[in-house]
């Protein structure tokens, strides 16, 4: 599967999510399962993407002591999603922990860890008393999590291309906070549309929103791959 798109379904339980799933194609695009969708309908969600032949991004962002977040990662991978989530500023030893645990059982679910939250701006990180600019905590934590062994990072597409300089071209930059010329900001602060992060040095998209609350889904994803096939994305 060679499309960049993860679509992100932010819908309150699976029945809510399955009208929207089944007029999308595995062969074109991942899909997220976040918070609410798996605390509502938990594996049982997972499991019915997976016997639609979709990869599964678990978006969870485990953070929490080493051996608890190892032990979550640990069973997230059992359930066989592509990829799962933690925190980087969880920490070195948490991180580390995490990709021991894959590492012993010979799982091999992608590791990313999420550094600045793309609804996060310089004033808001400040207040969380970090004295970094968003975009300079980022590439901080993206240093950190390649230490720590991860297979890449969640950031803006912003700082997609100094990511990928910094830790070099097969760690992993996978980018929420995609909004097509079409779409509306919401609540993201550091936005790009799919084009411009593919260009920046994205190697997968978020999208949310602009897709799962179009009034036409799927004409809104058309719509982005036409966008990125016309520039050869
Ligand atoms: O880890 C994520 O996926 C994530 C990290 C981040 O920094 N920002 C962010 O928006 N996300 C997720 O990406 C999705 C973005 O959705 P839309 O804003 O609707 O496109 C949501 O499911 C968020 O939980």
């Amino acid at each position: 599967m060679s499309s960049p798109l993860i679509i992100a379904l932010d819908h309150a339980s699976l029945e809510a999510a399955l009208p929207l799933v089944d007029q999308l194609d595995p062969q074109r695009c991942r899909l997220k399962v976040g918070k609410e969708l798996f605390v509502r309908s938990g594996p049982q969600a997972l499991e019915a993407l997976h016997r639609r032949g979709f990869e599964v991004f678990l978006d969870l962002k485990f953070h929490d002591i080493p051996n608890t977040v190892a032990a979550a990662v640990h069973a997230a991978a059992d359930h066989g999603v592509w990829m799962v989530n933690v925190h980087a500023s969880g920490g070195r030893a948490m991180m580390r922990a995490a990709r021991d645990v894959l590492d012993r059982h010979a799982l091999n679910t992608h590791l990313i860890a999420v550094t600045v939250l793309t609804s996060m701006d310089d004033e808001a990180l400040a207040e969380t008393g970090v004295a970094r600019l968003a975009g300079e905590q980022a590439l901080h934590l993206a240093g950190l999590a390649r230490e720590s062994g991860m297979d890449g990072v969640v950031c803006s597409a912003l700082e997609a291309g100094d990511v990928a300089a910094q830790c070099g071209h097969e760690f992993l930059r996978v980018t929420p906070g995609i909004r097509p010329a079409f779409a509306q900001r919401d609540d993201q602060s550091r936005v790009m549309t799919p084009l411009e992060a593919l260009q920046a040095g994205s190697t997968h998209l978020v999208i949310g929103r602009p897709v799962t609350r179009a009034e036409d889904p799927m004409a809104a994803l058309v719509e982005i791959e036409q966008e990125l096939s016309n520039a050869g994305a």
